[in-house]
């Protein structure tokens, strides 16, 4: 299967700054502080659960005054065809994320059919939760490394919940990857050095109250990037 979308940077050996993924906008003022401050991502969610969750014209609004460079994806949770269809008629999108139990096979049926890159979340609690994570390098263009949701969670993500990042030392994917789970501007740059990681995802960590984005934050989450080294493993 060929990698239709690689990042930047993303390759080992590539080097470059380490991205950030700002997700859960929901507003045009959140999208200017996310470019302002140089993430490489918006995400955008369509799941009704989540206090980020935002209908399909809202993000489509959000979507099309967003600046060039800026990739735009959409997050959701075991969606249906017809969600994704209806997301995908409005919505221009670099890249589907797939935050729910999908299986490897449904990750290849969204990319065949949407022909978008598709990004896989994987749950981390401990050491065997990364073997779920193989089957997945061979049908999605990108993997997130995520924490586990606390049991009857009402949100898959999005819930502000480290792991221990020491789990991902010393390991290597085929695919680009990016860390999410509890990210905030104090502790990314640590998250980094722990583990490598070349791209980072962040939604409540750089949030006033949930659901509420404070551009202050997002300055400093990407500033506390800008100063990362070279990963130490
Ligand atoms: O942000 C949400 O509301 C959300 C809802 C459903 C699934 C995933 C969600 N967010 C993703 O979760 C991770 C970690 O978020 P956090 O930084 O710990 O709050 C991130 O990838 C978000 O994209």
């Amino acid at each position: 299967m060929p990698v239709r979308f690689v990042a930047p940077g993303q390759l080992p050996g590539q080097g470059g700054a380490v991205r950030a993924k700002i997700c859960g906008l929901r507003s045009a003022g959140d999208v200017a502080a996310v470019a302002e401050a140089g993430a490489a991502y918006a995400g955008f969610v369509f799941f009704p659960k989540s206090p980020r969750n935002l209908s399909i014209d809202e993000a489509a609004a959000l979507a099309i005054e967003a600046p060039v460079g800026l990739a735009k994806v959409a997050l959701v949770v075991d969606a249906s065809d017809d969600l994704l269809d209806a997301i995908t008629a409005r919505v221009p999108l670099d890249m589907i994320q797939l935050h729910g139990a999908e299986s490897p096979g449904r990750v290849a049926d969204v990319r065949a059919r949407y022909g978008l890159p598709v990004m896989k979340a994987i749950g981390i609690a401990e050491a065997s939760d990364l073997e779920g994570l193989a089957q997945y390098e061979a049908v999605a263009d990108q993997i997130l490394v995520d924490a586990k949701p606390p049991k009857n969670a009402d949100l898959p993500g999005g819930n502000g919940l480290a792991f221990d990042w020491r789990l991902l030392q010393g390991r290597q994917w085929r695919r680009p990857w990016m860390l999410a789970g509890g990210l905030t501007p104090k502790n990314v740059a640590e998250a980094v050095r722990l583990t490598g990681a070349r791209q980072v995802d962040v939604s409540s960590g750089v949030e006033a109250s949930p659901g509420c984005k404070d551009p202050a934050l997002i300055a400093a989450f990407t500033a506390a990037l800008a100063h990362t080294g070279a990963p130490k493993l």
